[in-house]
């Protein structure tokens, strides 16, 4: 057992249930003749042969007895059936009595809601429910679900921890690697339609014939399960590849060349799914170079792929050139100003939170300060500032977090959440989308750890369905990964559910962020004041001195807290009002400050590193009782990694109470251990061989 079938393991379902899957799934088939119809064939009969423990065969037309049957509405018009509004990607699943024998019924609009609905009564009956009387209908809420590979052409995985890339650039376009299957399949199992290959630290070569040509095999393996190809488009390519002297977007030659590229690309990629642009942040090209703006750029990219049916999207993790200002506030000030002028084919993809994928964050401002643009959401699924492969965290719930938050009052007084404000307009499917920073890799697992595993799932799911619950969603993937074996299942799931908010405690508890060491951004690095610009430093963040701890980002101080809704400024403009999650975030404090919990401020900031080592131990302890249900091999890779994911907990509590001890000049207080060494000695330390340095 090694972790390479994720999801798709297809274990032989309980005694209790096998009987009665195995009676009402006499026969099967699946009608129509489409790949992707026989890629549902082929899921499903490998599938249930492993469910049923039996030889299975699928067949195209109708057989006699219990039956399970599968295909779009216009192919089972034979069984006049009710249809259910699944929309374009959608399926429902019901079961009915037909002549004194039971049918399962899966139908669709479309061939591709046929294979999702086959992957969700496979999962349905890996999940341990029974089919008898199932009746249900799931379709997406969201139109583009896309991963972002970070991935470079040669191979390389910025900020990935799972080895290296997955595309063989060297040996495409002649060999296929059955693996681009096995990742179609474990993508359109959890419903994700679209991958952007290329890193978003573009190289413009990928846009050359050489390697379109390579990207056109997996576009068509990809094909069947509903996956769109994108690229990743460096803005300077008109000069790096076109022999252009500029890539100004208002120069007619540039908007041409653009024109002319995406005819070419589409040549090779007939349904390509258009450009992931990062312009102007951190080094890369962007319209700014120009004089121009965003939306000027946004926008010539966008006319290039509209005739082909394309999109744009355009990531809104900006730098601006003013290094003076809180970074916090820097995407909202690009971008609020040009609501309304961007394309219809364009979409702004926006980070969780306003800083980097820090373990916790509030919602980016951006989700309730347009009116007229498309937002789409960025997750990090790699986890670069939680911990890498090693460390357990499990990110739906900091997800759930996000998508869950309230944004917004409407003049009725109805509050709607970051989900409402990105899947918001009048046909919500058709302008939203959510992406996902790849954590996968050529690692035998593909996330570096069979629990990361769970984050690419989650990821999946909430995009189709955001308002799903996290815990559900680790539910149904520890029991298809592990067993849904309730003994099993109930401590696992409860850790995972605590999993992340241990890593915000034992790194950067009360709404501190960045304490990272600079550039692997892997152990703690509080200290560190000395980079070249101001806002890369730990110590700009958390601005800690002997008088007091945090960021003033009130209306007293930076006021980033006025880029939120009325409501949520009152809220958080004030220390008592704001909750102690996101308090440090908001306001600079003194050490003295009393708590709610009526503990001083450096006494809750001791509580909770001491707080978050002391969860990871529990989950060693949860884990250690698992062994019974889980096999030898994965079973001790995991207690391996919890094993240094503890060492490194107590790393990252150590130097960071080390550190304050000695900025504040407080000892601990009563019943704490000491961290056992002074700061110099963490500040001596040194990460060798981190993976995933950009
Ligand atoms: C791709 O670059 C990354 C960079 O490695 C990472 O450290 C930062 O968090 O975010 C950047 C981004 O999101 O563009």
């Amino acid at each position: 057992e090694d972790g390479y079938d994720l999801w798709l393991r297809y274990e032989q379902a309980s005694e209790d249930l096998r009987p009665d899957y195995r009676k009402q799934i006499s026969a099967i088939a699946i009608l129509g003749d489409s790949p992707t119809i026989a890629a549902a064939r082929q899921e499903m009969a490998t599938g249930l042969a492993g469910i049923l423990d039996k030889t299975v065969t699928v067949g195209t037309s109708v057989p006699r007895g219990n039956t399970l049957v599968a295909g779009t509405y216009d192919a089972l018009s034979d069984l006049d059936l009710d249809r259910a509004d699944v929309g374009p990607e959608g399926y429902a699943i019901t079961q009915m009595r037909r002549d004194g024998r039971i049918l399962t019924i899966i139908a669709a609009d479309s061939d591709i809601g046929v294979l999702y609905g086959t992957f969700g009564l496979l999962q349905h009956m890996l999940q341990g429910e029974p089919i008898a009387g199932i009746d249900l209908v799931s379709r997406p809420a969201t139109q583009h679900r896309l991963l972002n590979h970070w991935d470079n052409l040669d191979r390389y995985v910025e900020r990935g921890y799972a080895g290296q890339s997955l595309w063989d650039w060297h040996k495409l376009p002649d060999y296929r690697d059955p693996r681009y299957t096995d990742y179609a399949r474990a993508n359109a199992a959890i419903g994700v339609n679209g991958t952007s290959l290329t890193n978003v630290n573009a190289n413009a070569e990928v846009l050359t014939p050489q390697y379109l040509e390579k990207a056109a095999p997996l576009a068509d393996v990809f094909r069947p399960y509903g996956i769109k190809v994108y690229l990743t488009a460096r803005f300077s390519a008109p000069i790096e590849i076109g022999g252009l002297d500029t890539a100004d977007p208002s120069n007619e030659e540039v908007q041409a060349w653009w024109e002319a590229k995406a005819e070419e690309i589409y040549n090779y990629i007939p349904d390509f799914g258009g450009f992931l642009v990062k312009a102007n942040s951190e080094g890369q090209p962007g319209p700014q170079d120009y004089d121009r703006n965003h939306a000027d750029g946004a926008n010539m990219l966008a006319d290039a792929v509209a005739p082909h049916g394309g999109i744009v999207m355009w990531r809104a993790f900006v730098y601006a050139a003013d290094e003076t200002q809180d970074r916090a506030k820097q995407a909202w000030e690009e971008f609020v100003p040009f609501d309304g002028q961007f394309r219809d084919n364009v979409l702004i993809q926006v980070k969780n939170g306003p800083i980097d994928f820090q373990p916790r964050e509030p919602f980016s401002p951006l989700f309730a300060g347009v009116e007229d643009t498309k937002l789409m959401m960025e997750f990090q699924i790699t986890k670069e500032y939680l911990g890498f492969a090693t460390h357990l965290a499990y990110l739906g719930t900091m997800w759930e977090e996000t998508l869950d938050a309230p944004a917004q009052r409407t003049e009725e007084g109805e509050t709607l959440t970051v989900t409402d404000m990105m899947v918001s307009g009048n046909d919500a499917y058709t302008v939203s989308g959510m992406a996902g920073v790849a954590n996968i890799g050529t690692d035998r697992n593909w996330s570096g750890s069979i629990f990361d595993q769970a984050n690419w799932y989650a990821f999946g799911r909430l995009a189709w369905d955001p308002a799903l619950d996290a815990e559900t969603v680790a539910r149904e993937w520890a029991a298809m990964t592990f067993t849904p074996d309730r003994a099993f299942l109930d401590p696992v799931v409860a850790m995972m559910m605590g999993s992340r908010e241990a890593v915000v405690d034992y790194m950067t508890p009360l709404g501190l962020h960045h304490l990272m060491d600079t550039g692997h951004h892997y152990g703690p690095g509080p200290w560190v004041d000395d980079l070249d610009r101001p806002d890369w430093n730990p110590a700009y963040y958390h601005k800690a001195d002997e008088d007091g701890i945090g960021f003033d980002r009130s209306s007293s101080g930076s006021d980033a807290v006025s880029q939120y809704a009325g409501f949520l400024r009152e809220e958080w403009d004030d220390p008592e009002t704001t909750p102690d999650e996101l308090l440090l975030w908001f306001h600079h404090l003194s050490w003295d400050y009393e708590m709610r919990s009526g503990r001083t401020l450096w006494e809750e900031i001791v509580h909770h590193y001491q707080r978050g080592v002391d969860e990871v131990e529990a989950m060693r302890e949860t884990w250690d009782g698992m062994a019974p249900y889980v096999d030898a091999e994965r079973h001790a890779q995991i207690a391996d990694f919890l094993a240094i994911q503890e060492k490194e907990a107590r790393w990252w509590r150590n130097a960071c109470l080390a550190y304050f001890m000695e900025v504040s000049g407080r000892d601990l207080p009563d019943g704490y251990e000491a961290p056992p060494h002074d700061v110099d000695h963490y500040k001596s330390l040194y990460f060798p061989s981190a993976p995933g340095n950009g």
